[in-house]
């Protein structure tokens, strides 16, 4: 992040699977964050390892708290 902090004309929204790293994403500098879900139960496990009805609650919550401190979540319009 701090070597990207100052690159002009250019976003970097951080992938922030719950909530513990979208607050590590922002106290980087990240002026951007983005939530990614997957389609399939064992991707999911894979990726995130939980479920796809607990990842969409934890991207509730990154919303929740990127939209309370007004940072822009890809693909996502407040
Ligand atoms: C979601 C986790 C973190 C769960 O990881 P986990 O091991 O299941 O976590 P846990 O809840 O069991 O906790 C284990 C430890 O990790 C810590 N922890 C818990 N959360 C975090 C965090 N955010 N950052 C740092 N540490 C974290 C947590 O505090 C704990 O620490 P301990 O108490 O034992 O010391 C893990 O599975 C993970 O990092 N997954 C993300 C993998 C990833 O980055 N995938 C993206 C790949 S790119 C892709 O998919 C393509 C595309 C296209 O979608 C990209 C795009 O959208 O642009």
């Amino acid at each position: 992040m701090e070597a990207i902090r100052n690159v002009e004309a250019a976003r970097f929204p951080v992938l922030t699977p719950n909530l513990k790293g979208f607050e590590a994403a922002v106290a980087a500098g990240a002026k951007e964050v983005a939530i990614f879900a997957s389609a399939s139960e064992a991707f999911s496990k894979s990726n995130i390892n939980c479920s796809i009805k607990d990842s969409l609650t934890r991207y509730s919550d990154v919303t929740f708290a990127a939209r309370k401190v007004s940072i822009p979540v890809r693909g996502y319009i407040f």
